[in-house]
């Protein structure tokens, strides 16, 4: 549904004038950094690594661009492929794209406000610099994906909930700690909260100290979700459809029945969909 298979033709340095399908998108968060590759646009299984953990990322990226075919006409084995990656983690920016240059002399380009690779919505936010790029491309990618009006919630390290109008605009949402940061919360400023790895409650009613946390941190997390979704829907004018993605969203796809999809990594989608726009833009010379 989502990806098409498009080719376009772009100017590029590496190979001239060439049709440019595969793309290794990198969605660079605040926990992990998710890598998804798209060889002849047809989309592989995605990876996610631990941020933190460089010999992970490096792994990672190695085994992603490995899997590219090297350009036809290349006499130095080069990969026929462009590295798109969006991040709200400027520290992790920067030691990617050194390992980038390192791994394998590439040179990724940035998505996002006057970057290599423009946005491919508007932003309707007071101030559109400050709005985190992985929002805007989940919600770009869940606007592809709903044909119209849409909520879009990232359940992450932050589960973010934002909305889109019909014409494809971003209007902005809410922030909240997602359901891990709230459990390890509790447990680092309390004396007796276990820390606890959420699930979807077992019963209702918690029996005992860990199902309670459990318990309380999933329904905060649903109760927002649902909350936020019946607000949006007053300024939007009517019932949005509502798209979930994030590492936790499985947890709530089930038990949040007013939730229409659940798609997984709708931040590796925008990016494409943001990079397939700039080729789409860019005039052939
Ligand atoms: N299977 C999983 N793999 C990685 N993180 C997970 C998983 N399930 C839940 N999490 C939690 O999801 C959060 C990270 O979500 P993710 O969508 O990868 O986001 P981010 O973009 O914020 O790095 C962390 O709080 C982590 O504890
Ligand atoms: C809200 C976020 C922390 C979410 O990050 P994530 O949970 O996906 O790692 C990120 O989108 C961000 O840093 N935003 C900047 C502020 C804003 O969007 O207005
Ligand atoms: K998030």
């Amino acid at each position: 549904m989502l990806f098409l298979s498009v080719s376009h033709t772009a100017n590029t340095s590496l190979f001239g004038k060439v049709n440019i399908m595969n793309i290794l998108a990198v969605d660079i968060g605040n926990s992990n950094i998710k890598f998804g590759l798209f060889i002849d646009a047809e989309r592989q299984p995605s990876l996610s690594v631990s941020g933190g953990d460089s010999q992970a990322v490096s792994d990672a990226l190695r085994q992603c661009w490995d899997k590219l075919p090297v350009a036809k006409r290349s006499t130095e084995g080069r990969k026929e492929g462009v590295i798109v990656f969006s991040s709200v983690k400027p520290e992790w920016t920067e030691s990617f794209r050194q390992l980038c240059r390192e791994q394998i002399d590439e040179k990724p380009l940035e998505v996002g406000l006057g970057k290599d690779v423009d946005l491919p919505i508007k932003l309707n936010t007071e101030f559109p610099a400050d709005t985190g790029v992985d929002r805007v491309m989940a919600a770009a990618a869940a606007y592809v994906v709903a044909q119209g009006p849409v909520v879009v919630a990232d359940i992450g390290t932050a589960v973010t909930v934002d909305a889109v109008d019909g014409e494809g605009n971003f209007l902005g949402g809410a922030i909240a700690p997602g359901p891990e940061l709230c459990a390890r919360a509790l447990s680092s400023e309390t004396a007796k909260l276990p820390e606890v790895q959420v699930q979807q409650p077992a019963l209702p009613v918690g029996a005992n100290t860990e199902q309670a946390v459990n318990n309380g941190v999933f329904y905060m997390a649903a109760g927002f979700l649902e909350y936020s979704v019946r607000k949006f829907a007053e300024e939007l004018g009517s019932w949005p459809q509502t798209v979930v993605t994030g590492a936790s969203a499985g947890l709530f796809k089930d038990e949040c029945e007013f939730v229409d999809d659940f798609v997984e990594d709708l931040v590796l989608s925008g990016i494409v969909l943001s990079y397939k726009k700039k080729i789409a833009d860019t005039p052939d010379s």
